[in-house]
């Protein structure tokens, strides 16, 4: 018997048609290292192509679990994906038919062409730095096929009974190529980055031992079964299922008529289920946990706000107030000029730069540029935990934009905060000490699978691109019209009204999506983003207390402000965005930032504690969160399976309301003061209102008041005297100091 032989996994990219993602070789590195270690292959990295090679038990002379037309190739190259190759060869999938790529691989083989790394060299990357816009074009780069050859001649080889030969320095076999056929095993990136690397490994294993012919026996089932219960997420079991599913199709197809028997397409099913419920039953355990964790009721005085909280509501979680004692968080110093990216270049702003469509030359200037800005941010992110991005947007379009939103500003409602014992029972109220600021969520520019489950976001706008605020009682009284079908539309001129919002969303989306996303591992799974929300504070000392945006594990990593302001903002008008950063693994002294026109802050919503500090003047943002991919899908899913079985729900909203109507004097709009003495007839109806509310709603209320048993909170409700009313409320009011 002859040694097994040899199998390489390589990745590949096209530089002349996508552009490389900086970070993307490091985790590549990171994922083709993990296969490594568990196949005890040998790894070969090189900035634009890693591939494994070693013995192997497999065959990969029909590697078929997604089989991929040369054309499809092409066009994912062009949509500008990158694409995982497996493959023992080079090959065409329509036999006689080859394509483009296929085509250049043939051609580079018979050229035996050079190659030339890509990128620029460290000496053209200083200069980069210094001076974005005169950066030297790089080095021309080999095709996709050059690459694909080049990984193939380093490793490439012999290959079960029909090994490919070896490219020789004399002249090239032709006819040893052009009729040979040959197979892509393709995962589309985002594949990539959502299945583990063991699970990619055994998937394809698998699929490759079906595609010899169904020999389920030669699979290796312990081994498979141990990495799918390795699963983390939903998600990944997801997809590892289609692909499974995917193996069972094409190994059928690809086996010239050999079908897989009935036993073992069931295994793969049964595998696929047994997975399935591996997950649930871990979601179901960490469910558990949570909610062993959550705090026990605290006194009154002491009442804080839940440690976790419902992104249902978009409200963040909060530490102690920074106010309170002065400094304890660190003295605050004024970010440097030197500290921020400049966003102006000698062509315009970044945004204008990404709104603008050139060709050609051009065309790969202005990406140059834009990239160059993203990476420097990207740095600064990876430094620091947060980055300042001056002059993102034009003074001129940020008025444009103020102006255009000023008609939406009565609709404007203040913000609420969670406050609760956990993430999944509280109350959202308003207590503007802790949050003064107004909001308004507007829809649109992004996808809402699945968000419903999770957001208050509304429904999407149908128009591509279109804006449109997410409440709908407020788009109806915007001048929006039913429609023939019963549809409420909103009305085109009011939608012109936001065309300088929109094209700001536009121009942060593609900065974050096709720039900094690549640039960031922390953000390489990012793929979607929530709504955008428009806030405005008063002015009056209206602020945000200290908190971290993501602390429930909701799946926002990334937040982008961009504030709306003029630019001469100055340093009495307070309203700073104080941020926390880190420096060498340390909690940096709070940098503040002010909310200069046009200028983009953002940070990792997960770890960075941060800050609006007192403002007295009208200060005008808008804010976008971006979900990680994988932590999003989980959060959706466990939102989905919790449901509203047990009436949380509702007994939120109720306690909520409770507290709103109670309390409202103290804390909603016109608010009458806290030494304001309460009616004889005030507090009987709070009593009969509290004596309405569910038990859970009552569990809830009693929570957040502090009251020690339920029993008791009824019975003080019941038996309330203005004092005892006049100390709760100021007991909410000071909650999270
Ligand atoms: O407006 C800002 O600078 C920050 C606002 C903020 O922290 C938030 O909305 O979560
Ligand atoms: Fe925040």
């Amino acid at each position: 018997m002859s040694s097994p032989p040899p199998y390489q996994i390589g990745i590949v990219y096209d530089p002349n048609e996508i552009s490389i993602p900086e970070a993307y070789p490091q985790m590549l590195e990171v994922y083709i290292s993990s296969i490594s270690s568990m196949t005890g292959l040998d790894m070969s990295f090189a900035s634009n192509c890693i591939s494994l090679t070693g013995p192997a038990s497999l065959d990969l002379r029909i590697p078929l679990p997604m089989r991929v037309e040369a054309d499809s190739i092409k066009a994912a190259f062009k949509r500008k994906k990158q694409m995982l190759i497996v493959s023992g060869r080079v090959l065409t999938v329509d036999e006689g038919q080859p394509g483009e790529l296929v085509e250049n691989v043939m051609k580079a083989r018979k050229a035996q062409m050079g190659v030339v790394e890509p990128g620029l060299s460290a000496a053209a990357e200083e200069e980069a730095e210094k001076d974005p816009e005169n950066v030297p074009p790089p080095p021309p780069t080999p095709s996709a096929g050059a690459l694909l050859d080049k990984y193939s001649k380093v490793k490439g080889g012999g290959v079960g009974e029909t090994p490919l030969a070896p490219p020789s320095s004399s002249a090239p076999s032709t006819t040893a190529y052009d009729n040979q056929k040959v197979t892509v095993l393709a995962y589309p990136t985002n594949y990539l980055q959502l299945i583990s690397p063991a699970a990619l490994v055994e998937v394809t294993a698998a699929c490759l031992t079906l595609a010899q012919g169904g020999k389920l026996a030669d699979f290796p089932d312990a081994s498979m079964k141990s990495v799918m219960e390795s699963f983390p997420s939903r998600a990944q079991s997801e997809l590892c299922r289609q692909l499974l599913m995917q193996a069972v199709k094409y190994a059928e197809q690809g086996t010239g008529g050999a079908t897989l028997p009935d036993a073992a397409k069931q295994k793969f099913v049964q595998l696929a289920e047994f997975q399935q419920k591996k997950i649930e039953g871990v979601l179901q355990e960490q469910y558990k946990k949570e909610e062993q964790k959550r705090r026990p009721l605290s006194d009154l005085a002491g009442s804080k706000y839940g440690e976790k909280r419902s992104t249902r509501a978009h409200a963040p979680v909060f530490d102690k107030d920074a106010g309170e004692e002065e400094n304890k968080w660190g003295v605050p110093v004024f970010l440097q000029t030197a500290e921020s990216v400049q966003g102006h270049t000698g062509s315009g702003s970044v945004s204008s730069l990404l709104l603008k469509t050139s060709k050609g030359s051009e065309k790969r200037r202005v990406k140059q540029v834009v990239s160059q800005k993203a990476a420097q941010c990207a740095k600064r992110l990876q430094e620091r935990g947060f980055a300042i991005l001056d002059g993102f947007a034009d003074p001129a379009k940020v008025k444009q934009l103020r102006d255009e939103l000023d008609n939406l500003e009565v609709h404007y409602s203040p913000s609420e905060i969670w406050v609760g014992k956990g993430a999944d029972l509280g109350a959202q109220i308003v207590v503007p000490d802790v949050r003064g600021d107004k909001v308004l969520w507007m829809c649109g520019g992004h996808s809402t699978v699945d968000s419903s489950l999770f957001d208050t976001a509304g429904v999407q706008p149908k128009g591509k691109g279109a804006i449109e605020p997410c409440d709908i009682s407020i788009k109806a009284q915007i001048g929006s019209k039913i429609d023939k079908g019963g549809v409420r539309k909103i009305d085109a001129s009011v939608m012109g009204k936001f065309s300088n919002l929109k094209l700001v969303l536009e121009s942060i989306d593609k900065f974050v999506f096709e720039e900094l996303a690549r640039k960031d591992p922390r953000l390489m799974r990012i793929n979607s983003r929530s709504d955008a929300m428009l806030a405005v504070y008063p002015g009056g000392g209206s602020r945000f207390q200290r908190h971290v945006d993501n602390t429930a594990n909701d799946g926002r990593r990334l937040t982008v402000l961009i504030y709306l302001n003029d630019t001469d903002w100055k340093e009495e008008n307070g309203g700073f965005l104080r941020v926390w950063g880190e420096a060498g693994g340390e909690v940096e002294a709070p940098k503040d930032v002010m909310p200069l026109g046009g200028r983009v802050a953002m940070f990792y919503s997960d770890k960075v504690p941060h800050e609006v500090t007192a403002a007295h003047q009208k200060r005008y943002a808008m804010t976008v969160w971006y979900y990680d991919a994988l932590e999003r899908s989980e959060a959706v899913a466990a939102a989905a399976s919790a449901g509203d079985e047990k009436g949380d729900f509702e007994a939120q909203s109720d306690a909520s309301k409770f507290i709103k109507e109670t309390l409202a004097g103290e804390f909603g709009e016109g608010a009458g003061g806290q030494d304001r003495t309460a009616s004889e007839e005030e507090l009987k109806r709070i009593g009969m209102l509290a004596g309405k509310l569910s038990k859970k709603a009552i569990a809830i209320v009693a929570g957040i008041c502090g009251a020690p048993s339920e029993e008791h909170f009824l019975e003080a409700a019941r038996s309330l005297t203005a004092d005892s009313l006049a100390e709760l409320r100021s007991g909410l009011s000071k909650m999270g100091v």
